[in-house]
């Protein structure tokens, strides 16, 4: 059993919209397929991958170190005996060969992409899906059925005003979500208190609206937003400072008593070691976001799950940025609190498969073998382009 090859593509996701740090006007991301020389259903299985959006395709990475430290390795010193499968571990090994310590920056979304793409192979040779893989190895088989689940958009872009904010927002109602999240911080604070009352009126209470700074307030910007948001009983207040400010969290959990959330933008186990141990995050109300699709994949986000556990955080309090299966698969199957969606934006990597539907906030998963992308006909579409 061998991976006979790794193929990577840059595809555009641009689109109009912004944030309060940047627009997605050039971005991109990186499709991956490993191809392996198994046989399923009379064809050679092969595992896709892709990387969340807000960080750009990685085919060079790729290309110049992680797909040949693979194809050149042993093949049996990545095949595991016991499972009879591929070996995602080994294969995380051999990419980061010869790779220093910390500085995780563009490498942990090569890794992490192409990881996804390997656990998307292995749950296909084992003919079941990623999530319930997950559950029978490490989880006593025990997967949850579904997965609550918010819809994420809100963005600011040219011409959008308050009806059309609002408009979006009935529209994920509507298509069974009880809570959304919408951006905030590229405009004065005054501005952004109208857009969030305006969102109000159409989900009806605080509770049902996440708001997201992306990273862009200094200290004193970022409380300011926490007192006038205060009253509002929000769902959760998003990566109010610089990511990796940890003292600005901690200072500003001082100020803010209702849920926060971030770890989106931390891409490794330490990282995420250092938010926990120094960012003042409460494991009784705030929410972690790391997304393993940049940040090293689901062999790492183990090491960051066991991170969190030692320091008496439960899996429940992480709902994963990003939107995407694999995430959702690793959320049923190794209990994570929940997963972002974004029904209308970042197509086609965004939202589920097709034909579930969202009830009262929650998704079930489509029982396909690996993490499901051939149940969404538009992503398989474009990630097939990597084998066709
Ligand atoms: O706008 C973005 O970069 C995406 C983001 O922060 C999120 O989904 O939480
Ligand atoms: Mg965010």
């Amino acid at each position: 059993m061998r991976i006979v090859d790794i193929r990577e593509k840059t595809v555009s996701i641009a689109s109009p919209i912004a944030n309060a740090y940047i627009d997605f006007s050039k971005m991109t991301c990186s499709t991956v397929a490993v191809v392996t020389d198994v046989v399923r259903d009379g064809r050679p299985v092969v595992g896709f991958g892709f990387n969340s959006n807000g960080r750009y395709g990685q085919g060079a990475l790729m290309r110049e170190r992680f797909i040949p430290r693979v194809l050149e390795a042993d093949a049996a010193g990545l095949v595991d005996e016991v499972n009879d499968n591929l070996d995602p571990f080994a294969i995380w090994r051999t990419m980061m060969t010869n790779e220093k310590p910390g500085g995780h920056g563009e490498r942990s979304v090569a890794v992490g992409t192409i990881d996804m793409a390997v656990w998307d192979a292995v749950a296909k040779i084992a003919g079941v899906p990623l999530y319930r893989l997950l559950a029978d190895r490490y989880r006593n088989g025990v997967a949850d059925r579904t997965v609550w689940v918010y819809a994420a958009g809100g963005y600011y872009y040219p011409g959008k005003d308050q009806s059309k904010l609002k408009d979006e927002m009935r529209s994920y109602l509507d298509r069974g979500y009880r809570v959304v999240k919408m951006k905030i911080g590229a405009v004065p604070l005054e501005e952004d208190l109208r857009r969030i009352e305006a969102v109000l009126e159409v989900v009806g209470s605080g509770d049902r609206l996440a708001v997201d700074a992306n990273g862009r307030f200094d200290l004193e910007t970022a409380v300011a937003y926490a007192r006038a948001l205060k009253p509002y009983g929000l769902f959760w207040y998003e990566e109010a400072g610089d990511p990796l400010d940890y003292a600005l969290q901690a200072e500003l959990a001082e100020h803010y008593d209702g849920p926060m959330a971030t770890g989106e933008n931390l891409f490794s186990h330490q990282d995420a070691r250092n938010l926990l141990r120094h960012g003042g995050m409460r494991p009784d109300r705030d929410y972690l976001q790391f997304d393993c699709a940049l940040s090293y994949g689901l062999v790492e986000y183990m090491r960051t799950l066991e991170v969190m556990e030692g320091l008496g955080w439960s899996s429940r309090r992480v709902v994963p940025h990003g939107g995407h299966q694999m995430s959702l698969n690793i959320a049923a199957g190794l209990h994570l609190g929940g997963n972002e969606s974004y029904p209308d934006v970042f197509q086609p990597f965004g939202g589920f498969a097709d034909g579930v539907p969202v009830e009262d906030g929650h998704v079930a998963l489509p029982d396909v073998p690996g993490v499901g992308f051939e149940a969404k006909a538009a992503l398989y579409e474009t990630l097939r382009e990597l084998v066709d």
